[in-house]
């Protein structure tokens, strides 16, 4: 890509060969100027005020102060030189992004890339100037130098010689570093983008210690980078103490020697000009400006030039465990204005390709090698024994794990890029209520206001008006401690209905309502226009309800309808089985092996965190056809 870039570069130079010959033209004027800094206040001393002739001195004086208009009109001229040569090069990059905006249909990103692309203009103009600036005033000066005396150029050339190539050694290593800083720290700006926001989210699901580490882990990263920057940042002081202030020393050490070889005062005086009115600074801007703004250039063009954006490029399978990246419940804050607002719609709402996720390095997966997908619009039921992973596979599509192999995409978008950001929503089982109104909470999730009609339509399809009355309507304070878990769970299931987000993730978020309100709030998310739901199902009646089952169960892993796994999953059979024969303190049996009242009784929030509970683990097998659903079978289902 670097190489690329040079590439792209010279070409955009070599077009515009014109422009550079106008720049190098009016910098000689600036030469002209450094030149004079030196040279004057010489001839001013030697030939004016110490021979006698104030005058001669006052006018070489004059010459040097023309000498300062005359390059200011030359630098007016080069900044206008600049800008037809840095103008060009933006509107090539704006025409690139936007291109690439309207091609992705991603406001989003086309406004980061903007701003990125003004970032680039005015790194490239810096770097113009202060790499133009550098040479035609070292030019000058070492001119000046020597008409003044040879001599004084054997003084100050080696040791600027030696500074110059010091700091060009460094240039490679320290643009490395530079590079790996930025992207360290554009990565913990990023997880903390994503954190921040979600902070309730996390404490909701448990997930604080497992974002915390993710968050140290960048921070240690940024650190490291940092330090191995500062350390190859101590070469750039010293090749600029070489090249600027060594001079100055030796000028003035060896200035009885100097004198004594014929150097005049008023040569000595200029040769201490040019060394701290020119040398010095040039090469203070040259380190500083192209050490820091010459790699900062080469990532922004980097990400500017390349064809696809890192959504679409974006691969999973390099991440090396989980690392959670957004919250629990998540929605596009951008201001998008509804579920196909900003992207297209997709007709795969939800597709897993080879999936496996294990807890950690060393653990067996807890999914391995699934491979699923949900049409756009489907109602999934995922039923399966205690602890087999089910909330695990919610908690792959929230984005919350990164699956160790394998790509989740929700719209065709792997889930853990910016594109899947606003497109689904998880409400786990236990609900959070914050202190607020109803209306506050009811609307946690959406970028804009909600109108009452339709917070009210909400309650109405979901059910909770009930509550909604007995509270006082949209505008009464909420208690949370005073709501029932049931309660709770409505004012979350309300507040995720009404969310942008078209893929609804419920992790038993039904639990503690009655079989009536489950149905009731189910059906509702199930005829969302546009919508797509997945159940963490504890109860038959909601498999039944379902358009679609995954039974997940190591091996037996199955996928059809409720009665092709009754047909042809003998451990679907089992469970349902298991269920009807089961005692049950419902009005119905829930879908627990082992405890047919209340799934739950393993893990407790979707994602356990660290307080996980251990349970015997099953590996999860391939998603097999209905028509074959006989043990250990690998085909895979379509929609
Ligand atoms: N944070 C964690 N660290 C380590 N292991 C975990 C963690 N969370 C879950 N597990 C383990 O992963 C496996 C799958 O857990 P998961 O919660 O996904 O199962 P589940 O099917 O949803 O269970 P339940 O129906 O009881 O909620 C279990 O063995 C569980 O102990």
């Amino acid at each position: 890509m670097t190489e690329r870039i040079h590439r792209l570069g010279l070409r955009f130079l070599r077009v515009r060969w014109r422009v550079l010959v106008r720049l190098g033209g009016w910098s000689v004027l600036e030469t002209a100027q450094t030149f004079l800094t030196g040279y004057a206040p010489a001839r001013a001393l030697d030939a004016g005020f110490l021979a006698g002739r104030p005058e001669v001195g006052l006018g070489w004086l004059a010459v040097a102060g023309l000498g300062v208009l005359v390059g200011a009109y030359g630098t007016a001229r080069v900044y206008a030189a600049v800008a037809a040569l840095v103008e060009p090069l933006r509107d090539r990059l704006v025409e690139r992004v936007v291109a690439r905006g309207v091609r992705e249909a991603d406001a989003g990103a086309l406004s980061g890339l903007t701003q990125q692309v003004e970032i680039a203009r005015d790194t490239f103009a810096g770097l113009v100037m202060v790499s133009r600036s550098f040479l035609f005033t070292t030019v000058g000066a070492l001119v000046g130098l020597f008409s003044l005396d040879p001599l004084l150029l054997l003084v100050v050339g080696p040791p600027l010689l030696a500074g110059v190539g010091l700091f060009a050694a460094t240039l490679g290593p320290l643009a490395r570093r530079q590079e790996t800083f930025l992207v360290a720290d554009e990565a913990l700006a990023e997880n903390l983008g994503a954190v921040c926001p979600g902070l309730r989210d996390v404490t909701a699901s448990g997930a604080e210690t497992r974002i915390a580490a993710g968050t140290d882990t960048r921070i240690d990263t940024e650190l490291r980078a940092a330090r191995s920057l500062a350390r190859w940042g101590v070469l750039r002081v010293a090749s600029l103490a070489l090249g600027g202030q060594l001079p100055i020393v030796l000028l003035l050490v060896a200035a009885p020697w100097l004198l004594d070889r014929g150097v005049t005062p008023g040569a000595l005086v200029g040769a201490l000009a040019y060394v701290t009115q020119s040398l010095l600074p040039a090469l203070n801007n040259l380190v500083h400006g192209l050490g820091s703004s010459g790699s900062r250039l080469v990532v922004v063009l980097r990400r500017l030039v390349r064809e696809k954006t890192a959504d679409t490029t974006a691969d999973t399978t390099d991440h090396d465990g989980p690392a959670p990246q957004a919250p629990t419940e998540d929605t596009d804050s951008t201001g998008s204005t509804g579920p196909s607002a900003s992207h297209a719609p997709h007709l795969t709402a939800l597709s897993l390709a080879s999936v496996t996720f294990a807890y950690g390095p060393h653990s067996a997966p807890v999914i391995d090698d699934l491979d699923l997908d949900v049409p756009a619009g489907a109602h999934l039921a995922v039923v399966g024994p205690s602890g087999i992973g089910k909330s695990t596979l919610t908690a792959l599509v929230a984005g919350l794990l990164r699956p160790g192999r394998g790509t989740v995409r929700v719209d065709g978008r792997p889930v853990t890029g910016p594109g899947a950001v606003g497109r689904r929503v998880l409400i786990p089982q236990e609900a959070y209520v914050v202190t607020g109104t109803l209306a506050e909470n009811l609307g946690l999730l959406r970028p804009d206001p909600v109108p009452e009609a339709e917070l009210l339509a909400a309650a109405e399809a979901v059910g909770l008006v009930p509550l909604l009355e007995a509270l006082g309507g949209p505008s009464a304070h909420v208690d949370p401690a005073a709501l029932s878990a049931g309660e709770r769970q409505l004012v979350a299931l309300t507040r995720a209905y009404l969310s942008y987000a078209p893929l609804a993730l419920l992790d038993e978020a039904t639990c503690h309502l009655d079989p009536a309100a489950e149905e009731r709030a189910e059906r509702a998310f199930a005829a969302r226009p546009g919508g797509t739901l997945v159940v963490v199902a504890h109860r038959i009646s909601s498999a039944r309800r379902a358009d679609r089952v995954l039974m997940m169960d190591g091996r037996r892993t199955a996928y059809g309808t409720h009665e092709e796994l009754v047909r042809g999953s003998t451990s679907y059979r089992a469970l349902v089985g298991g269920w009807a024969s089961g005692p049950s303190r419902r009005s119905e049996p829930a879908l627990a092996l082992g405890d047919p009242d209340r799934v739950d009784t393993v893990a407790g929030p979707g994602l356990a965190g660290d307080g996980g509970h251990v349970v015997a683990h099953r590996p999860v097998g391939q998603v097999q056809t209905p028509g074959d659903l006989g043990d250990g079978g690998t085909l895979r289902r379509q929609g």
